[in-house]
């Protein structure tokens, strides 16, 4: 890694962003309504880095960082790690992907995330995918994920669900009101989700071609 997110940040040690602003596209959505999976989707048919700030922030947990255990007690209980340890780790994977197109999903969660990426970067989402899905099918989706997660359990979803109100769908109202949100039906069967979500991708690709 050469710098901390040198190329992504509006200026440090007086260089400022590469000519071009990288697109990115926020994913979110409540837990369990199929970001991860359609994000999936997204990579394979239009060329984009996932990168999921569940993952990067599990994996600094792992990696024997001094914010491991602060990081797994958050995540245990459904709390929104503070954006000063969750956009560098955007950052740095951004930077190391080499690629100008990203889907960042399950980012920003709270006022604090969307303000802290947007000082730092300057980068405004392209728009941001929200998956709309009824509690009942999120929490049976997740119980059912079986992937060891930590926070698939009854207890910590609860309380994931509680955040997700109170601090995420604010977030998803602001871009709203600002008309970037494009809205899905998650609760529909996969293939059906990508058939929508495709032609949010595909219009925008129509957009960077005129
Ligand atoms: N449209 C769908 N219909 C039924 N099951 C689905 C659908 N989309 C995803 N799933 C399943 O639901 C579970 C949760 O999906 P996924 O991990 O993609 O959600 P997520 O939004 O990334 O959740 P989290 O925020 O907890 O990371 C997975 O087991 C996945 O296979
Ligand atoms: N911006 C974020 C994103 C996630 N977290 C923490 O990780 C947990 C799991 O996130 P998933 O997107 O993989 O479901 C989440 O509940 C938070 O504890 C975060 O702090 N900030
Ligand atoms: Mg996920």
């Amino acid at each position: 890694m050469s710098s901390y997110g040198r190329c992504y940040t509006k200026e440090v040690n007086g260089s400022s962003l590469p000519d071009k602003k990288p697109t990115v596209v926020f994913v979110l959505g409540g837990p369990g309504s199929g970001k991860g999976t359609q994000c999936a989707n997204i990579v394979q048919h239009f060329g984009y880095t996932h990168l999921s700030a569940g993952d990067l922030l599990r994996a600094e947990q792992n990696s024997g960082s001094e914010n491991g255990e602060m990081i797994k007690n958050m995540i245990k209980d459904g709390q929104i790690v503070p954006s000063e340890v969750t956009v560098k780790l955007l950052l740095w994977a951004m930077e190391e992907s080499g690629n100008d197109k990203f889907l960042i999903d399950g980012f920003p969660r709270n006022e604090e995330n969307r303000a802290a990426f947007e000082s730092v970067t300057g980068i405004e989402p392209e728009f941001v995918l929200f998956f709309d899905c009824p509690e009942e099918e999120m929490e049976k989706r997740v119980l059912n994920r079986n992937q060891g997660r930590a926070d698939d359990n009854i207890e910590s979803i609860r309380k994931r669900f509680k955040v997700y109100t109170q601090s995420s769908l604010p977030v998803i109202e602001y871009y709203d009101s600002k008309g970037k949100v494009r809205k899905i039906d998650a609760s529909k069967p996969v293939e059906e989700v990508f058939e929508a979500v495709k032609e949010f991708f595909t219009s925008l690709d129509d957009k960077v071609a005129a």
